[in-house]
């Protein structure tokens, strides 16, 4: 069947037009699915027209040619004309449609309310008291103020325990000291917190009558409303230039015996007495529940980030076109070479995979604080800690290797800034190590997953969670044509081999002699690999469900293509444990392999509209390669001419230093 798109320009490169008419699915439904629900796919596109009739925000400076400063000042810029139209443009108070809205304005640079929507709203929501909320919240969601999320500290990121800046209460005055008694203790990295935020939420040792109660959360007043200068007792700055990020104004912060009153402790869930008595919170770890947040939502936002460096790269090798197949009088669009489709293809399901994780994580997240906050009910926290703490590791990794393999696709101009795919590639990479770095969640996972073998070698299989049923699963043969489920079943036996082996060699060294901690780390390499590939049955069972549930017929054809390009990938990339354990035979791999080649082609037709279908407008892609249009060559000319550089014949630095040398040469 052949579809013509909607969104067809007479103006776009033929090339692109043709891709768009060959499509076997509707854009616009596909986007549906992606973003979960027709009426926000249909939100995006209406949010998206009325971005484009704001003429302020139209034809900025492209963000490659500007410093530090300029990006930053571009960025307040956005927000300061978004503010005005804010309530024309999104739903107020919409989280989902106001992450949209900065994302397509302002761009992935990072914004002075980067981290007061992701992490300062968040906790104020999650751990304040109902008179808290009554008296920040509200300022906050008018942006009367601006929050960050100041936890990590020069000398302890991953090891909160450790955090050093300690809040003393004084029960003489009901009131917490907030103070950094050494050059580690300083608060290092929050986003926004450099130049932009005026609050914060701070996390610090509580300390009451010389016992330390560890990390807890405050709301704390950095600088003066007015005036914006810090406040006395406050050290404030942004930590300098990054990898990328560099829209944002990550910073540091120390304290000087600074104080603030008794109510400033965020108190959903625990309390301090005036007299300093301490009540404790329902579940320990209920202060971490804004990281959590953060990484329910990182599956969706790193599969953005990936979508965006792929609707770059399917475009552009669409257009490009070098070297010759059958028709020696025409040459190839590069995006005919099976070796540029494996490239890319499995990333694109990859990208469709991450994001139906993320509309599940988000949903299981809400409903986790629902029951919280009504109920008091923590039980789900254990079990959406491990998933996300694994999802996110697991996610940010394969996002950067997608992105990476996007820009060399492009061969040499995926590596100009024009194809503002580096950037996508710093911004992304940088999730391996925010929210936790990627090893330490890992291991956090594979805690519940030892657990979970030592439940099922105790005899106690009946108290696992769902997500651990399959480690009780017999090994069995399996027919590999019968569909998806037999892939299943041997990633199903594939991760819990591992998660038996890992956990044999723990207890192997801590019946040798060793500490659990000691032996933990002897079996750390094993652990890790357990928890990736637990993770990874995940993602793809919720890939196949998801797909299962799609009604337009259409679609759901061009995903099961997906899908099985998925199922065959990501087999063949753990094939070595599945054939050193004996779970699959050397011709199940060549069936699996051939599988995987026969989607490639499969896919091809539909790769451009399955990237289109993201919706994303010239104005976030910012790329002059993967511009809807297609005219790379053109824009590419027009937009090395606009460099600085260009904008004279002969630069001062060859007047006064190569000039001079090339005489001096002649002499
Ligand atoms: C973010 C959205 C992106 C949007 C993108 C869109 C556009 C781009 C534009 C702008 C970008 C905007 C913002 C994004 C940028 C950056 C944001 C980054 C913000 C940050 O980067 S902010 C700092 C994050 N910094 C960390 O991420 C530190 C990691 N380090 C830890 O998190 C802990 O240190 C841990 C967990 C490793 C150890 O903690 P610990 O030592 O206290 O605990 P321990 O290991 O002893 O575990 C004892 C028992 O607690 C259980 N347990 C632990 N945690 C739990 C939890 N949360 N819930 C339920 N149970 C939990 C265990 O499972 C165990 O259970 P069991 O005993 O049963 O095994
Ligand atoms: C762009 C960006 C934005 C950020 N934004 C914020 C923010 O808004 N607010 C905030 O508070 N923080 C923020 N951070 C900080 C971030 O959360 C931390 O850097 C992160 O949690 C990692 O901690 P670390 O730097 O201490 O790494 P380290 O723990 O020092 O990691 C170094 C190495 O040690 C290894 N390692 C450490 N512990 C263990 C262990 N137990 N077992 C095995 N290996 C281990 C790690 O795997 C890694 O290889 C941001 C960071 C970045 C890069």
């Amino acid at each position: 069947m052949s579809f013509l798109n909607k969104e067809i320009c007479d103006g776009d490169n033929p090339d692109l037009t043709e891709e768009r008419r060959t499509a076997t699915f509707d854009t616009d439904r596909m986007a549906q699915v992606i973003y979960g629900s027709e009426k926000f796919a249909a939100r995006r596109r209406q949010i998206t027209k009325s971005i484009s009739r704001i003429p302020a925000l139209q034809d900025t400076k492209p963000l490659a040619f500007m410093t530090r400063e300029e990006k930053i000042t571009e960025a307040c810029r956005e927000l300061d004309v978004l503010s005005d139209h804010w309530e024309q443009l999104i739903y107020v108070n919409d989280e989902e449609e106001a992450l949209h809205l900065h994302r397509e304005v302002i761009g992935m640079e990072g914004h002075p309310f980067a981290l007061h929507e992701t992490m300062f709203i968040p906790t104020l929501v999650s751990q304040a008291s109902d008179e808290q909320q009554e008296k920040w919240l509200g300022r906050a969601r008018k942006r009367e103020i601006i929050g960050c999320y100041a936890q990590t500290e020069l000398g302890h990121g991953s090891n909160l325990r450790k955090l050093e800046t300690t809040a003393t209460y004084s029960p003489s005055t009901q009131e917490f000291i907030l103070h950094t008694p050494t050059i580690t203790a300083l608060k290092w990295w929050p986003g926004a917190l450099g130049k932009s935020s005026n609050y914060a939420i701070v996390m610090a040792d509580l300390v009451i009558k010389n016992k330390s109660y560890g990390p807890h959360p405050f709301i704390v007043q950095l600088r003066d409303e007015k005036t914006h200068q810090p406040l006395p007792g406050i050290t404030v700055g942004d930590i300098g230039p990054k990898m990328a990020f560099n829209g944002a104004d990550n910073g540091f912060l120390g304290f000087d015996h600074f104080r603030i009153p008794r109510g400033n402790l965020l108190m959903r869930h625990n309390r301090v007495e005036p007299d300093g008595s301490y009540l404790k919170p329902p579940h320990a770890k209920i202060g971490y529940s804004s990281m959590v947040k953060v990484r329910s939502r990182m599956a969706m936002d790193q599969g953005l980030f990936m979508a965006q460096a792929l609707v770059i790269a399917v475009r552009y090798s669409a257009v490009r076109r070098q070297g010759f197949l059958e028709d020696k009088s025409q040459e190839v669009k590069v995006l005919d070479y099976q070796t540029q489709q494996h490239r890319l293809f499995p990333s694109i399901a990859r990208v469709y995979a991450f994001i139906f994780c993320g509309l599940e994580t988000i949903q299981l997240y809400e409903k986790l604080i629902l029951d919280v906050n009504k109920n008091g009910d923590t039980s789900g926290m254990a079990d959406l800690h491990s998933l996300t703490s694994g999802l996110k590791s697991v996610v940010t990794h394969f996002t950067g290797q997608g992105i990476e393999q996007a820009r060399m696709a492009c061969g040499g101009h995926g590596y100009s800034m024009a194809s503002y795919i580096s950037e996508i590639y710093g911004v992304a990479v940088a999730g391996c190590t925010y929210e936790g770095e990627n090893m330490v969640m890992l291991l956090q996972c594979a805690r519940a997953l030892v657990k979970a073998v030592e439940l099922v070698e105790e005899g106690h299989p009946e108290k696992l969670s769902p997500m651990m049923a399959y480690l009780t699963k017999p090994s069995v043969t399996v027919d590999l044509t019968v569909g998806p489920e037999a892939y299943v079943k041997i990633f199903q036996l594939i991760a819990k081999k591992q998660a038996f082996k890992a956990t044999e060699q723990l207890h192997k060294f801590m019946v040798a002699g060793d500490s659990r901690d000691v032996a933990w780390n002897k079996s750390a390499v094993e652990l890790t690999k357990a928890s990736r590939l637990h993770t990874r049955l995940y993602i793809l069972k919720t890939f196949i469900r998801r797909v299962e549930s799609i009604t337009d017929i259409s679609v759901k054809a061009a995903l099961t293509d997906l899908l099985n390009l998925h199922l065959n990938y990501e087999l063949l990339d753990v094939a070595s444990y599945a054939l050193a354990d004996g779970i699959m035979s050397s011709t199940q791999m060549d069936f699996i392999k051939n599988q995987l080649y026969s989607s490639l082609e499969k896919i091809r037709p539909n790769a451009v509209s399955l990237m289109d279908s993201f919706q994303f407008s010239d104005l976030q892609l910012r790329s002059v390669l993967g511009r809807r249009d297609g005219h790379v060559y053109q824009n590419l000319f027009e937009w090395a001419k606009s460099s600085p550089l260009n904008q004279s014949e002969v630069l001062p630095s060859v007047t006064q230093y190569l000039k001079p040398m090339m005489e001096k040469s002649k002499l």
